[in-house]
C-alpha cells in the first residue's frame, strides 16, 4: 500500500456518518462508503448472490435481481445469529474491495476516508491509521432516523442499535470523537482534521 493516511468514520445508525462524509467529499477527499458497496457487491458478485440466497432464501432478491432490502432487513435485524451469517458473507469481500480502492486513491490523494457503520465489530479498523467515532445520544438518533427513513419503525431502529456496539465502546476504541448532538461545533473540527490529515500529521 502506498503512503498516505487512511481514516475511518464509524458510528451507530443515525449518528451522522454520511452527513460528515458529505462534507469530506465537498473538500475533494475520496470517500469509500462500505454500506453502499456491500449492497452493490450483494447484487453484482454472483458467488455472493448464491451464498445469500442459500442462507436467506430466494426471496432475498426480486425477480429482476435487485436486493429485497426490506425482506433481508426483516430477516437479519430481528435475529443476532442471522446478522452474523450475513456479516460473515459480506464483510470479507468489502474488506478486500476497500484495500484495492484505497491502494489506487492513495496514489493520488494525501488521505482517504472509509465510512462504515460496523468497523470495530468487523475489525476493519485494524488496517486504518485513524478512526473517528461519530456519537450522538440514542433518542436523537432515533428521532433523526424516523424522519429520514419513514418505512422504519422505532422497534426496528432499536433492534439495529442492539446489534451494534454502544457509543461508549466506540468512543473508547476510536482515536477521535465527534459529538454530533449540538454539544460541539462540528464543521470547524472537520476543517482542522482535514488540514491535519492532508499534511500527514497523525
Ligand atoms: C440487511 C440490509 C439489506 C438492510 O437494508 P436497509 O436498506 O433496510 O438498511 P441499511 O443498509 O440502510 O441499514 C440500516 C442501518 O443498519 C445498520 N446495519 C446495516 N447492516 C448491519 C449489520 N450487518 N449489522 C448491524 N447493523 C447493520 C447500519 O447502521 C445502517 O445504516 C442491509 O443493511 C445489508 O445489506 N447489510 C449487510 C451489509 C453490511 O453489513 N453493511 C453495514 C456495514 S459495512
Ligand atoms: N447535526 C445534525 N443536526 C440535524 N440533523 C442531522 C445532524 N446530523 C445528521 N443529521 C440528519 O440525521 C439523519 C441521520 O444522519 P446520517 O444519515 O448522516 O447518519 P448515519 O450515521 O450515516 O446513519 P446510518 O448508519 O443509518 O447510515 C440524516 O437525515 C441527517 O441529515
Amino acid at each position: 500500500m502506498s503512503k498516505g493516511v487512511q481514516v475511518g468514520i464509524t458510528g451507530g445508525i443515525g449518528a451522522g456518518k454520511s452527513l460528515i462524509c458529505k462534507f469530506f467529499r465537498l473538500l475533494g477527499v475520496p470517500v469509500y462508503d462500505a454500506d453502499s458497496m456491500a449492497k452493490e457487491l450483494m447484487v453484482k458478485d454472483p458467488n455472493l448472490v448464491g451464498k445469500v440466497k442459500s442462507a436467506f432464501g430466494d426471496d432475498s432478491y426480486y425477480p429482476d435481481g435487485t436486493l429485497n432490502r426490506q425482506y433481508l432487513a426483516g430477516q437479519v435485524f430481528s435475529d443476532s445469529e442471522k446478522v452474523k451469517v450475513l456479516n460473515s458473507l459480506v464483510h470479507p469481500l468489502v474488506g478486500l474491495h476497500y484495500q484495492e480502492w484505497a491502494a489506487y486513491y492513495l496514489k493520488h490523494f494525501p488521505y482517504v476516508v472509509k465510512e462504515a457503520a460496523l468497523m470495530f465489530e468487523s475489525n476493519s479498523h485494524k488496517s486504518l491509521d485513524q478512526v473517528i467515532a461519530v456519537v450522538c445520544n440514542e433518542e436523537e438518533r432515533i428521532r433523526r432516523v424516523l424522519k429520514r427513513d419513514p418505512q422504519r419503525s422505532e422497534e426496528q431502529i432499536k433492534g439495529i442499535i442492539a446489534k451494534q456496539i454502544s457509543d461508549k465502546e466506540r468512543a473508547a476504541k476510536a482515536d477521535i470523537i465527534i459529538h454530533n448532538d449540538n454539544s460541539e461545533l462540528v464543521i470547524p473540527k472537520l476543517l482542522a482534521l482535514h488540514e491535519q490529515f492532508s499534511n500527514g500529521n497523525l
